[in-house]
């Protein structure tokens, strides 16, 4: 079976990726270990700017592993550990100097489960924001404003910003959290499964603003859902046991993989 004919509804025309464009993420010979296990072998990976970049494949295969190791979340736990260089903009993010308050401004993340705050819309927003930067109230008022607004949320919520965040429905808190993150300023988002969570109508609309938010931002997502990975990034990088299989323009991918693994998996021959 061609792989292209496995994802029949996939209008892949609405990709255009270039084979070139400025890296923004250069992963090389990274290699991470949960105690003595190897999670991920020898990954070299570059991630352009302003593009959306797919990290597709099996369960267990380290997808949410290499996210983790951008903006260095794993050093919470001292057994594991990650090698090699993560270059942001040139700088290596693994090295031990790193602020990991700014390094984790500047590589926002949005997980899998939405995960608001327990407190207001408008503090939830805010929150970061009275962390890190002394603003006025006004400016704290409309960095709110534009973040809602850049989640697509604000008109849902401008009359409610005192409500409690997590009284908003599974597919506002989840934005809810993509304006949290999009407040700090990032350079890059992180999304780990951000719909696996959630119904059709609410999945729709993230992709949609994972969309508009590619002109601002440069994005990685994990996702277990082809047609996700094939409709709204331009991308794809093909994993398996730690290892990357292989990685391009997320057309040629879908329809001309160079790998038979690859093209096993994405036509659902196992995974
Ligand atoms: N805390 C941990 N301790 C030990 N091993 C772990 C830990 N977390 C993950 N692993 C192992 O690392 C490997 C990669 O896991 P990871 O969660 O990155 O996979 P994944 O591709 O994101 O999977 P999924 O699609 O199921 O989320 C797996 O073999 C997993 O069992």
């Amino acid at each position: 079976m061609n792989a292209a004919s496995a994802i029949p509804t996939v209008d892949l025309t609405r990709n255009h990726a270039d084979e070139g464009g400025a890296v923004r993420i250069a992963v090389k010979g990274l290699n991470f270990y949960y105690g003595s296990f190897h999670g991920l072998k020898n990954v070299d990976i570059n991630f352009h700017d302003r593009q959306v970049t797919a990290l597709i494949g099996p369960s267990g295969c380290g997808k949410s592993t290499l996210l983790r190791c951008f903006n260095r979340i794993y050093s919470l736990y001292p057994e594991q550990r990650a090698e090699g260089q993560i270059l942001l903009d040139g700088e290596n993010v693994l090295d031990p100097s790193v602020d990991l308050n700014e390094l984790r401004s500047r590589i926002g993340m949005v997980f899998q489960k939405p995960t608001p705050f327990p407190m207001s819309i408008y503090d939830n927003v805010a929150f970061g924001l009275r962390l890190y930067e002394k603003l006025q109230k006004s400016e704290l008022d409309e960095r709110v404003e534009q973040s809602l607004r850049k989640a697509a949320l604000w008109d849902e919520v401008k009359d409610k910003l005192r409500q409690a965040g997590t009284g908003l429905s599974g597919g506002q808190q989840q934005r809810l959290c993509i304006a949290r993150t999009v407040a700090q300023r990032p350079e890059v988002i992180l999304f780990d499964e951000p719909t696996s969570a959630l119904d059709p109508i609410s999945t729709g609309r993230i992709e949609e603003l994972i969309e508009q938010l590619r002109d601002e931002f440069t994005i990685v997502i994990v996702t277990h859902n082809m047609q996700q990975a094939a409709r709204i990034s331009q991308f794809t990088a093909f994993m398996y046991l730690g290892e990357l299989i292989e990685f391009g323009p997320t057309n040629r991918m879908f329809m001309n993989p160079v790998e038979q693994r690859t093209q096993d998996y994405i036509t659902g021959r196992f995974g």
